[in-house]
């Protein structure tokens, strides 16, 4: 059996992109070990395993049109190819280029090209073709089981933010896939799946990482990255909120989105001076009602908007600004160090241990983080944003982007099978655990006056623990809102069991209320008469039928087994009503 984990469908009207060739049910969800992808079914075009990268061009701004600057970009629909031509000798804004006078003419093929430079062209690529051929695609690869990663590069003011974030009006990526992420899970209909939607938003500015979620305080809050065997480097501490609907989701990326570091420059009046990531825990949750077992998916939706490069001489940056800049464009050059040795296929081939030490992520926080994006686990898409008119930034965009395409990366379905038991054996442990920090706090909070200033010097210690207890005690509650999730599918489960049930019993007995009626043949009476015993037998028959209604073995059987579908739904509403109340949670049943 493999059911349907979820909405993988596309909507209908959408454009549709192919993709690996798997679908939400494959591979088998009994497997408890994660499956490796087929890499050499055909795949979509951009290879399989590898970075898609597309390349995004936006309109000329008002200061690029006062500058009266010509449009540097060409692209081809019919063969996906950027062309980047060389500036005319009046542009000023491009003189480091000409003096130089090495500037030629450059062509580069990715996946894709959004033309959004001319809303009047034909060919205009808006917010929403942005998502259709892209964004969709990679929700799909999400609903499969897949861990994906979306990051928009370019120079500041390329139109990054605008391609991930959008406007009130013009949407973008992020807010888009937040949208069709709950339309699937709202229009899946199926009994046996549950979903659980948690997200978190933190930027990277300075070094330093910083939760959005949370108030600036004076001086700020940074917190620690992390790494852990199975999940690659994390950042500790950080928020992760549990989210039901699409205007929840929504009202929370709006408020991150607020508290980013944001500046106006010369180059940008609203320039993001922080690389700032998104991210989305979508879990699946399918449990089968007459196996009783628990198949769980979760795929982690990053969606990554960089900071811009930036020349300081064309930004006019002083000060604080220049700083952040200095920042920015050094963990970009990480990234492109990153890039480079990830797509070396020398370093690729190395594998292994060799391979990571070859690639340089630790040189900065946010390839330290995007880790796992860039060469691990994941179904990664670049967007290269550009701008119309500016040569030397645009090529060095376009040159990442081209390495890029070379990554390959092991995106595998994360996918785990978690029997009941199993799960209450965690929620077992995990209040154990919690039993044992709630103990130790208090031991310190009652600790004699002369101890106390050795508490004092425990203060640290002490709010370690109490942040671990808390981390702790949401992970508790996180499994508890879970097992409850799988108690209600069971609920769910048995009504349409007793549904189905009900309507057939109805068929049933109406059926023996009134048999259906088999037309004599005319000549058949005829014979009947010539011959009484045969009458006397029909008799016999017609009585013997009348107690076949009566003790129908089959519905008797059938009689026991509505009984006891009633009786299993009865004991699951006690016990999802005995759930409810003990994790405090009001929900009608
Ligand atoms: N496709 C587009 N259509 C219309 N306007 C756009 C488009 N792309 C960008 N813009 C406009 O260009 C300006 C700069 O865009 P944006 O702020 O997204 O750049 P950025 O690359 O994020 O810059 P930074 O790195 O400095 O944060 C904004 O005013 C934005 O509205």
């Amino acid at each position: 059996m493999a059911p349907s984990l979820g909405p993988g469908a596309r909507k209908k009207g959408k454009t549709s992109i192919a993709n690996n060739g798997s679908t939400a049910s494959s591979p088998s969800l009994r497997s408890k070990t994660p499956v490796l992808v087929d890499d050499s079914r055909p795949s979509s075009s951009a290879g399989p395993g590898n970075v898609k990268v597309v390349v995004r061009v936006r309109a000329f701004l008002p200061r690029e049109n006062d500058r009266g600057a010509e449009c540097l970009i060409e692209m081809d629909p019919a063969t996906e190819t950027t062309r980047l031509l060389p500036p005319p000798g009046s542009d000023l804004a491009n003189s480091r280029t000409q003096s130089r006078k090495i500037t030629e003419e450059k062509s580069f093929t990715f996946d894709k090209s959004f033309w959004s430079h001319d809303l009047e062209d034909e060919h205009y690529a808006h917010q929403e073709e942005v998502y259709n051929c892209l964004g969709e695609e990679f929700l799909d690869h999400n609903f499969e089981g897949y861990h994906t990663c979306i990051f928009a590069y370019g120079q500041t003011g390329s139109g990054k933010s605008y391609t991930m974030m959008g406007t009130p009006d013009q949407p973008g990526l992020i807010p888009r896939t937040c949208e069709d992420l709950f339309e699937r899970i709202e229009n899946n209909e199926s009994a046996n799946v549950s979903y659980s939607v948690r997200v978190s938003y933190f930027e990277v500015y300075n070094e330093h990482v910083r939760d959005l979620f949370q108030p600036r305080t004076d001086p700020p809050s940074y917190l620690k990255i992390r790494e852990s065997p199975a999940e690659g480097p994390y950042v500790k501490d950080l928020t992760e909120i549990q989210v039901k609907n699409y205007s929840e989701i929504l009202r929370y990326m709006r408020m991150g989105d607020n508290s980013r570091t944001v500046a106006s420059t010369k180059m940008n009046d609203t320039s993001s001076r922080s690389h700032a990531v998104f991210t989305i825990m979508l879990k699946q949750i399918h449990h089968d009602y007459k196996t009783d077992e628990t198949t769980e998916r979760l795929a982690r939706i990053r969606l990554v908007d960089l900071a811009g490069s930036e020349r300081a001489k064309a930004t006019e940056a002083t000060g604080a600004r220049l700083r952040e800049g200095g920042n920015i464009n050094k963990s970009l050059t990480t990234l492109g160090r990153v890039i480079a040795a990830l797509a070396d296929p020398k370093a690729a081939r190395q594998g292994g241990r060799n391979r990571r030490d070859v690639v340089p992520f630790r040189d900065s926080i946010l390839t330290w983080l995007l880790k796992d994006s860039l060469g691990g686990n994941s179904k990664t898409a670049m967007i290269a944003c550009i701008a119309p008119s500016d040569y030397d930034e645009t090529l060095s965009t376009l040159r990442y982007a081209d390495q890029a395409k070379r990554i390959r990366l092991q995106a595998t379905v994360n996918q785990d099978h978690v029997s009941s038991a199993e799960k209450d054996a965690q929620i077992e442990e995990m209040q154990e655990t919690i039993r044992g920090l709630r103990w130790t706090l208090n031991q310190q909070q009652q600790a004699a006056p002369s101890q106390l200033a050795k508490a004092v010097q425990e203060q640290d210690l002490q709010s370690e623990r109490i942040r671990e207890y808390t981390s702790k005690y949401e992970g508790m509650l996180q499994v508890m809102e879970e097992k409850l999730a799988i108690s209600e599918s069971k609920v769910r489960q048995l009504e349409v069991q007793k549904e189905a049930m009900d309507i057939h019993l109805k068929l049933v007995l109406e059926e023996l209320r009134n048999p259906i009626k088999i037309k004599v043949e005319e000549e058949e009476p005829i014979k009947r008469e010539a011959t009484p015993e045969m009458v006397w037998e029909d008799e016999s028959y017609e009585s013997q039928e009348t107690e076949d209604e009566e003790e129908d073995p089959e519905h008797a059987e059938m009689q026991a087994d509505f009984e006891a579908l009633l009786n299993d739904l009865q004991m699951h509403k006690q016990r999802l009503a005995a759930d409810h109340e003990a994790f405090g949670i009001g929900v009608e049943t």
